[in-house]
C-alpha cells in the first residue's frame, strides 16, 4: 500500500478568525500541509436538553454567517477549507483514510460536550499529536496562575489581584501569512439553514441589533462603536439600557464562536484612548471582558459543577418544575410587564440585554422558583451570543449557587422604573 500524505489538520471550533489566532499562526510554522477544517456536528444539531435544541435558528444563521467569512478569508490566505456535517470524529476518521495527520491545531476546551468531542477524535485518531491554545482568554491562564493558586470565588478579588501588573499578551499576526504548501483536495458539503432543519426567517425590525456573523462584520462594528461614533466615551453610562444599537458593543455574539478575539479589543482600547482619551467607559468594557474571562477561569476551576443543580458552592437548591410556570415565562406571559418584554424581545431576534438577562433569569430563579438549568437551556437554545461559561455562569450566579451566595432578588418593577421609566421598551414589545 503506498505512504499516506501526512498532514496537519487545523480545526476551527469557536475560534472562527484569522486574525489573532494562535493555532492558524502555529500550523503555518510547520514543514507539513495543513488542512483547515470546520464540521458543523450533528449531535449538536439533534440533542435536547430540557426539551430545548442546543442551537437554535438564530445562533445557527449566525454561525453560518461566520464559517462562510471565515472561508473567504482563508481563501485569501490560501488556505485550504473543508467546511463538513457529520459527527466530528467520522469526519476525523474520512480524512485518516487519506492522509495520515500528524498534528491538529485548535483551541483549548474543558467544558463537558467539548471534552467527550475532544475524546472520541482521539479515540479516532490515535496517534495525533495535539496543539492546543488558550486562544478564547483575554488574560492568559499562564498569567493568571502565575498571580493566584486558585481562583477566588468573588469578582472583584479576581479582578483586582489580576489588574495589578496586568500583562496581556501580544496578538498573533496570523492573518496575512500566505500559505505556501501543497493544496490538500477534499470536498466540502454544501450546509444552510434548511439543510440544519431550520426555516428561513426574516430578522424583526424591533431588534437592538441586526447581527450578522463573520470577522469583517466584527470588526465593522469595533470601528463603529469606537473611532466612528466615540460610542465607546459613554459606555460606562449607557451600558443599562434596553433599546437600540448603540447603548452597548454588541460585541458578545462575535466573541462567542471566536470571530472576534477579546485581546484584539483590548489593544483597539488602548489605541482609542491615546486617540481619543482614557475614562471611565473606556476602563469599563476592559473591566467587562474581564467579567467574561472570569467565568471561564471559574468553569475551569470547577469544571462540570456549573452545570449542576446546587452549583459550584454545593447550596441546596430547591425548585420546581411546572410546565406552565415556565411557558409562560418563556412566551411573555407572566405578571411582570417587564419581565415579558425581555422574554418576547429574546424570542423574537435571540437578543436581550445584559440587564433584561438579569432580571428574567432572577425572576425566574426567585419568584417563579424554578429549576435554573431549564432557564439556563433556553437560554442556550435562543441566544444568539450563546456561550457556555458566560450562561452558566450566570445562571448560576443569579441561582443563588455561584459566586455570589447573598440572597439577592431583582424587582423588577423597581427596575423597569430605573431602566425603563418613559416605558419605551416595553411598548416595543408589549403592544399588540
Ligand atoms: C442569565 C445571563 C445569561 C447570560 N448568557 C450569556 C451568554 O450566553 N453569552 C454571553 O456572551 N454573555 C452572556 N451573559 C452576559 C451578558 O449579558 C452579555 O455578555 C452582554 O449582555 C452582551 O452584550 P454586549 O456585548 O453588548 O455587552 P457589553 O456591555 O458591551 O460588554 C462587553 C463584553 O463584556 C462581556 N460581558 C459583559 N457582561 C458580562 C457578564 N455579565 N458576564 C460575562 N461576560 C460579560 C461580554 O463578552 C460582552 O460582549 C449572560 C448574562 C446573564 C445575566
Amino acid at each position: 500500500m503506498p505512504e499516506k500524505q501526512k498532514i496537519n489538520i487545523l480545526w476551527f471550533t469557536k475560534d472562527l478568525r484569522t486574525s489573532d489566532s494562535e493555532s492558524l499562526y502555529k500550523a503555518m510554522q510547520e514543514d507539513l500541509p495543513f488542512l483547515a477544517l470546520y464540521v458543523f456536528d450533528a449531535d449538536f444539531f439533534v440533542q435536547k436538553q430540557f426539551g430545548f435544541r442546543k442551537i437554535g435558528k438564530y445562533r445557527t444563521k449566525f454561525l453560518l454567517e461566520s464559517v462562510e467569512d471565515l472561508k473567504q478569508n482563508l481563501a485569501k490566505q490560501k488556505i485550504p477549507f473543508l467546511i463538513k456535517y457529520g459527527k466530528t470524529e467520522d469526519v476525523f476518521k474520512e480524512i485518516s483514510e487519506e492522509f495520515e495527520i500528524v498534528k491538529i491545531f485548535c483551541q483549548e476546551e474543558w467544558t463537558k460536550e467539548e471534552v467527550e468531542l475532544q475524546a472520541k477524535i482521539e479515540k479516532a485518531i490515535p496517534n495525533a499529536i495535539w496543539e492546543k491554545s488558550y486562544s478564547q482568554f483575554l488574560v492568559h491562564p499562564l498569567f493568571v496562575f502565575k498571580t493566584l493558586d486558585k481562583i477566588p470565588m468573588l469578582f472583584t478579588s479576581f479582578r483586582q489581584k489580576i489588574e495589578k501588573n496586568l500583562l496581556i499578551r501580544p496578538e498573533f499576526e496570523s492573518e496575512d501569512l500566505m500559505y505556501d504548501k501543497p493544496e490538500i483536495h477534499f470536498k466540502s458539503d454544501t450546509i444552510s439553514l434548511k439543510s440544519l432543519c431550520f426555516e428561513d426567517f426574516e430578522t424583526d425590525e424591533r431588534t437592538a441589533f441586526p447581527f450578522s456573523g463573520g470577522e469583517n462584520e466584527a470588526l465593522k462594528r469595533l470601528h463603529h462603536y469606537f473611532s466612528e461614533t466615540q460610542n465607546l466615551s459613554q459606555y460606562k453610562q449607557t451600558r443599562n439600557g434596553l433599546v437600540g444599537r448603540d447603548y452597548s458593543s454588541k460585541f458578545s455574539a462575535w466573541l462567542s464562536d471566536g470571530s472576534l478575539s477579546s485581546v484584539t479589543i483590548y489593544y483597539e482600547i488602548k489605541k482609542y484612548e491615546e486617540e481619543f482619551g482614557a475614562n471611565d467607559s473606556t476602563y469599563w468594557l476592559i473591566f467587562e471582558l474581564l467579567w467574561r474571562d472570569f467565568f471561564r477561569y471559574i468553569s475551569l476551576q470547577y469544571k462540570d459543577l456549573i452545570f449542576w443543580k446546587n452549583g459550584i458552592n454545593h447550596q441546596k437548591y430547591f425548585v420546581e418544575n411546572n410546565k406552565a410556570l415556565i411557558q409562560k415565562w418563556k412566551n411573555g406571559k407572566t405578571d411582570s410587564d417587564f419581565v415579558n418584554a425581555n422574554m418576547l424581545e429574546l424570542k423574537n431576534t435571540g437578543w436581550m440585554s445584559n440587564r433584561g438577562r438579569q432580571n428574567v433569569a432572577s425572576y425566574f430563579c426567585k419568584i417563579l422558583k424554578q429549576d435554573w438549568r431549564i432557564g439556563a437551556a433556553y437560554f442556550e437554545e435562543m441566544l444568539i451570543d450563546y456561550d457556555v461559561h458566560s450562561n452558566y455562569g450566570n445562571w448560576v450566579y443569579l441561582a443563588g449557587v455561584g459566586n455570589d451566595n447573598r440572597d439577592r432578588t431583582f424587582n423588577p418593577e423597581k427596575q423597569a422604573e430605573m431602566f425603563d421609566s418613559n416605558q419605551k421598551f416595553r411598548r416595543l414589545w408589549l403592544k399588540k
